[in-house]
């Protein structure tokens, strides 16, 4: 049998906050504020309407519902159960459809190669002990000449101090130990594994936290969170 590509103390960390999950003021308030930014930059590039969507580590399924509700049919997977199950439990109240699975990117992957126009992996790379995997993984999941969306947390001194001392410590917008320096990703060791995977590099943009106006904004500063859109080679 494989390996499962994940890390079970990071996957219990979710779990264990799960319940919170739809709570705009929680731990998940970050992903409930990018959410309107992300959701209009991949919709700008991908229309989502119809498409066939596919959210790999969709959590409590933030953006997965976001889709939906822009007309996507999506499926989320997800390897903690407890997020899955507030992300079902959630579809009650907002009415949205989305087909929640419990199962890895790379057994979606061996069972339904090319089955997606979009796939989605957002705020997960950094939480995987190997995220190459994943991307792999996205690159055989979507059909040629379909759009993978990808973000994570780039690997530098500003962004130790702003992603770890500033949010988890300072302005408390995260638990403490929600995230691992080693594991955030360079931009350009992202775009490798893209390269690798023959995922087309389409654009690069930041995401970035202002703590006096306490606004997310997307912009030019890749230095701490930022977003990949690339295309599968036809
Ligand atoms: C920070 S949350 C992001 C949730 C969602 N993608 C979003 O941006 O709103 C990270 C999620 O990745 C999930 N996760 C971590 N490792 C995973 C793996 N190997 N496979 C699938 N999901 C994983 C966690 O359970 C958690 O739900």
């Amino acid at each position: 049998m494989n390996t499962v590509n994940a890390d079970p103390a990071e996957l219990q960390k979710f779990s264990d906050l799960a319940h919170r999950w739809w709570d705009p003021a929680s731990e998940f308030r970050p992903l409930h504020e990018i959410n309107p930014l992300r959701l209009g930059w991949i919709d700008g590039k991908a229309a989502l309407a119809g498409k066939k969507v596919l959210d790999i580590g969709c959590g409590g399924g933030i953006l997965a519902e976001g889709m939906a509700a822009l007309g996507a049919e999506v499926t989320g997977i997800d390897l903690s159960e407890k997020a899955l199950s507030v992300a079902r439990l959630h579809l009650f109240e907002s009415g949205h459809k989305v087909d929640y699975r419990h199962m890895s990117a790379e057994a979606l992957a061996e069972e339904s190669p090319g089955r997606f126009d979009v796939v989605t992996c957002m705020e997960m790379l950094e939480h995987v002990p190997d995220p190459a995997s994943i991307v792999t993984a996205c690159a055989r999941l979507v059909k040629p000449g379909g759009h993978v969306f990808l973000s994570t947390l780039n690997r530098n001194p500003k962004s130790y101090l702003f992603a770890i001392v500033g949010a988890e410590y300072l302005l408390k917008l995260l638990p403490a130990g929600t995230h691992e320096y080693a594991r955030f990703i360079k931009p350009s060791e992202l775009s490798r594994h893209c390269r690798n995977a023959h995922l087309d590099v389409q654009e690069i943009i930041g995401l970035s936290y202002n703590p006096l106006a306490k606004t997310y904004s997307l912009g030019r500063d890749t230095d701490v969170n930022y977003l990949m859109h690339t295309v599968a080679a036809g």
